[in-house]
């Protein structure tokens, strides 16, 4: 019928020219009139644009709000424009429905571009299943419905289903794409910290987990190659023994052959069988190793702000839960999925070609499965998350309560610490309740839309048994493969389901891969011979976490080759910092650090630490016996060396006094020594080295105040640069820096500051009696 053109009538609605439609000729049963855009006229889509823009703005509605709409209005009018191709598409039958699909696809593809520049992502997906709908429905009609049930066309078809169409295209789009925008899964629990970096895209995600299974391809490859020998043993086995079967029937006896057929596809599946398993386990192993290496690797050479805010019990969680998880995915998403995607597809189109119209119907169990497991998969993840984040913080607070024990104890706080520990597990708790509850739902759901669907296959298949398109032995047949079908689809769900949750385990680790450190270690200067005359040079700083407040301030000062100078000043005045600078932890905001002259960044990274080194108050120690400590990573140590190092740290002493001396174990964390034994034994190690710069942080007490003269002179360090609080140290240097608020208040001898009576003086007499001033945090002034 074609449309009365004459009868159209235009008028302005807002600027734009309208076209009013009579829809009477395409939609029986209603005589309505709809508002359609002129198609033609370029003035009224910019109109419409315009129109639909400011709406959305007027309204605050995203775009995506406004596409069903605006794909609506163009489904319209390209079926207006259809009317008079009905007659000929009609006696078509499918081939007229999918062309049909094929003419309304220009419109709706077009039709979102009236919202650019705000196009939501996703348009054209959503033209695409809004044409296909009708047209997918239409032949399922055609195959299933009764005898002679046409397709049907839209564009014939009574106007409700314009309607039904693009509700049930908006909400599988929906269904599909809600679980896969980043923003709409949920944030991590109170209390847990957050990504580092959001959630990552499935396909980025995908493509780093490929990436990292790329360096196994051998070991998959030959998994896969099992994998596939394996299932066609497996398919074969039934053929064969049909085959056998078939013999037995017509009389022709068992024969040799026909039984070593069987026994060879058996034996092909279980060995194959065996060897997949096998390759795809030690694919598995070998990536977690490789994975922990790299991680490893990259988290020792990350800046010491990366470590800040990150409890060590975090990261050794992490490499005991997230890892192993990630390792797997690509082994055992190769194992399950693709077997079983192979599986179900040939078996599918067995029986599709065995009953066409009951396989379309029993495969409807595919997409419906999927979509809910898809769902239920982003739930899983975003959960997933957020228990591993919980775990994690649980195992970093153990380990914290653990290694804090005295001071919990001296404070009576233990009934607190069980309380957090408690409130930890409870969070735990509940995310693990709620990924049951959610999986029992999702389950639920699934298994009622499963039944359905048999409940639909059996009533459809009664009818076709009745009208004898089928007969009783097809039935069966079909039945048997829709179960095999069933068990591979079933095994495929949940498989991409865990390979997608493996998946997501891993995105802290992609974000630790990701961050790069910022310290330049490129530096390849290796002097064979070093003075160790340092000079800060108008050296400003601030930590990363807090830019706003400097720690050092247009510092500059010598520490001289052949001389001990001590750096003073009132805690938090910037001494630890500026050490930190001279061990390259952190790099000057801005001004230079130098070695004989040199940048410190010029020098090879480890030659640096060879020549530089730090003894801090409280020294860590491995555990493994006294010697191992002080010898650590040296190639060769004569006895005598070792000796010397510890009589001139003042630890041979207490190392004789031992049942075993040099052999006695220290303990985790040499915890079975005292902190003074510690000390003796870091400085111990520290001059067994002959660092040309030796910087002892309150490593020195009362009564070793000669000491660090005495290494100068014997050879044992060049230059020694004290940090100390405790005025007989400070007094015995040969040089004082003092550093006031982060900057240098004044630098001279001993006895020159003394006379001044500056900040030198006041230090002095903040200490008083006791060895160490009493002098308050600058941090607690500001
Ligand atoms: N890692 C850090 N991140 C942020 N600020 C820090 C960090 N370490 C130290 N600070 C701040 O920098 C300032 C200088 O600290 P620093 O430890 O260098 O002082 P200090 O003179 O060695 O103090 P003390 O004598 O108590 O050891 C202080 O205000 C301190 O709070």
């Amino acid at each position: 019928m074609a449309a009365d053109v004459s009868s159209c009538v235009t008028c302005r609605d807002g600027g734009a020219d309208w076209l009013m439609v009579p829809l009477r000729h395409r939609l029986p049963g209603r005589g309505s009139r709809s508002r359609l855009p002129k198609p033609s006229a370029g003035a009224a889509l910019e109109a419409v644009r315009g129109a639909l823009v400011r709406a959305g703005s007027t309204m605050a509605l995203p775009p995506a709000a406004l596409l069903p709409g605006v794909l609506l209005v163009a489904d319209a009018l390209a079926l207006v424009l259809l009317g008079p191709l009905v007659p000929a598409l009609a006696p078509m039958g499918v081939a007229g429905v999918w062309l049909e699909a094929a003419l309304r696809l220009p419109f709706l593809a077009t039709a979102p571009r009236l919202l650019t520049p705000h196009r939501p992502p996703g348009a054209t997906a959503a033209a695409v299943a809004a044409a296909a709908t009708p047209a997918v429905f239409g032949t399922l009609r055609s195959l299933l419905g009764p005898p002679g049930a046409g397709p049907g066309l839209l564009a014939a078809a009574a106007p409700a289903w314009l309607g039904v169409t693009h509700v049930a295209t908006a909400l599988a789009l929906l269904a599909w794409a809600t679980p896969l925008m980043p923003g709409s899964l949920p944030e991590a629990s109170p209390g847990v910290p957050k990504t580092l970096g959001g959630v990552p895209k499935a396909p980025a995600a995908f493509r780093r987990v490929l990436a990292l299974a790329w360096s196994e391809w051998k070991v998959l490859g030959a998994a896969f190659l099992c994998l596939m020998l394996a299932a066609t043993g497996e398919t074969a086995g039934p053929y064969v023994t049909g085959k056998v079967l078939d013999a037995i029937r017509n009389r022709d006896g068992l024969t040799a052959g026909a039984v070593g057929m069987v026994v060879a596809a058996e034996a092909a599946s279980v060995l194959f069988s065996g060897c997949r398993g096998w390759l795809f386990l030690l694919a598995a192993a070998r990536l977690r190793q490789s994975l922990r290496l790299q991680l490893f690797s990259h988290l020792v050479h990350q800046d010491l702000d990366f470590f800040q805010g990150m409890p060590a019990a975090e990261l050794s969680a992490r490499f005991s839960t997230e890892v192993p998880l990630v390792s797997m995915a690509v082994p055992r998403g190769t194992n399950l999925l693709l077997r079983s995607l192979g599986m179900a597809l040939v078996v599918g189109m067995a029986m599709v070609w065995l009953a066409p119209g009951l396989a379309l119907l029993a495969l409807l169990e595919l997409p419906l499965g999927i979509t809910t497991r898809r769902i239920h998969s982003a739930r899983k993840q975003a959960l997933q998350r957020s228990m591993l984040e919980a775990s994690a913080r649980t195992a970093s607070e153990v380990q914290e309560s653990i290694a804090a024990i005295e001071t919990i104890q001296i404070f009576s706080a233990e009934e607190e610490e069980e309380e957090r520990h408690s409130q930890n597990l409870d969070k735990e708790l509940r995310l693990k309740e709620q990924m049951e509850l959610e999986l029992a739902g999702f389950t639920l759901i699934h298994r009622v839309l499963r039944l359905a669907i048999r409940v639909l296959v059996l009533f459809r298949s009664h009818q076709q048994l009745r009208d004898g398109s089928i007969t009783p032995g097809v039935l069966v047949t079909f039945l048997l493969y829709r179960d095999t079908v069933g068990s591979h689809v079933q095994v495929l769900l949940i498989g991409f389901n865990e390979f997608m949750t493996n998946m997501a385990a891993g995105q802290k680790i992609w974000e630790y891969l990701d961050q790069e450190p910022t310290r330049d270690t490129g530096g390849t200067l290796e002097p064979s011979k070093l003075r160790g005359d340092i000079t800060f040079q108008r050296v400003c700083f601030t930590y990363p976490g807090h830019p706003e407040r400097p720690v050092l301030k247009d510092v500059s000062f010598e520490v001289r080759s052949g001389e001990v100078t001590a750096l003073a000043g009132p805690n938090g005045s910037g001494k630890s910092t500026a050490v930190a600078l001279l061990e390259r932890l952190w790099d000057p905001g801005s001004g230079k650090v130098l070695l004989d002259g040199i940048p410190l960044q010029e020098y090879e990274h480890q030659y640096l630490h060879r020549q530089v080194v730090l003894v801090e108050q409280d020294p860590l120690l491995f555990s493994g016996t006294i010697r191992e400590n002080v010898v650590l990573g040296l190639e060769r140590c004569e006895e005598s060396e070792l000796r010397e190092a510890a009589t001139a740290a003042g630890a041979m002493e207490f190392i004789q006094g031992l049942e075993q001396g040099w052999d006695t174990e220290v303990g985790e964390l040499g915890g079975r020594l005292a902190a003074g034994e510690r000390c003796r034994l870091a400085l111990a190690r520290a001059l067994l080295r002959r660092p040309t710069v030796l910087i002892l942080d309150e490593a020195l007490d009362d009564g070793d105040e000669g000491a660090a003269q005495r290494w100068v002179r014997t050879g044992l360090a060049r230059t020694v640069l004290v940090v100390s609080h405790r005025p007989r140290v400070l007094e015995a240097a040969d040089r004082l820096v003092v550093l006031e608020r982060g900057a240098v208040a004044e630098a001279g001898t001993p006895t020159e500051l003394r006379e001044r009576h500056g900040a030198y003086s006041r230090l002095l007499q903040g200490g008083g009696g006791t060895g160490r001033p009493d002098a308050m945090g600058e941090g607690d002034r500001e």
